[in-house]
């Protein structure tokens, strides 16, 4: 099975080159005020751009309104995006009408998430720690039982333990931010090479 990887808040060109010469499938773009990765959607768009259409760009958003979510993944030409907070079903559906979507859930509400998205094809799960881009990895274990299959899983993800994490739960994808960087919205490229040559290798264990 091929595992998506994702980069998330790539805030520069360079890094947008490095991450998909890496062999990233997806980068991630903040677009959520309250981060300290925060882009604007001009450099996110040049950085899209940069690294052709078969990597996809995804907008990150945090508790933002309908209308600035829109606005801004036109602006920036993301190809999808990724929406965290408590939002309503009506919210997540009317962004899903425009873009793919990747609808975030704690261990919290993953089971009522998980319930509400099933079977909807533009809505793909990934759970997440209750702070996001915090760095701090959830209870795998905990979750063995729970956790969708299909959904990403993100928190704390880094080379050092993408691969135990993949075993405890096989995620349809990955998504890393925290363990990547050499200072905050700046990457580094060995953790970068590293977590996706990690992701690779641990996706060769999955069943075939
Ligand atoms: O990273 C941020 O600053 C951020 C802000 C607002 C919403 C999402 C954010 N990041 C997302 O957090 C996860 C995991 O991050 P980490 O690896 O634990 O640091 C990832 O999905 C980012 O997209």
């Amino acid at each position: 099975m091929s595992v998506k990887v994702k980069v998330c808040g790539t805030t520069s060109v360079h890094d947008a080159v490095l991450s998909a010469e890496a062999g990233a499938d997806a980068l991630g773009f903040i677009f959520a005020p309250v981060s300290k990765r925060l882009v604007s959607p001009q450099v996110a768009r040049e950085a899209g751009l940069s690294v052709g259409p078969s990597v996809a760009r995804v907008g990150v958003f945090l508790n933002q309104g309908l209308d600035e979510v829109l606005r801004t993944a036109e602006a920036a030409r993301v190809s999808a995006v990724q929406l965290h907070g408590p939002l309503s079903s009506l919210y997540v559906n009317a962004v899903a009408a425009y873009y793919p979507v990747l609808r975030v859930a704690q261990p919290a509400d993953l089971a009522a998430q998980a319930d509400m998205w099933h079977g909807h094809p533009g809505v793909t799960l990934m759970l997440d720690a209750p702070e996001p881009g915090g760095g701090i990895p959830l209870d795998w274990d905990a979750l063995r039982l729970l956790f969708p299959h299909g959904a990403w899983l993100a928190g704390g993800l880094g080379p050092g333990n993408v691969a135990a994490a993949m075993i405890a739960l096989r995620p349809a994808g990955v998504d890393a931010v925290s363990r990547l960087e050499a200072g905050a919205g700046v990457k580094d490229p060995r953790a970068v090479r590293a977590f996706v040559s990690e992701t690779r290798r641990a996706a060769q264990s999955y069943p075939q």
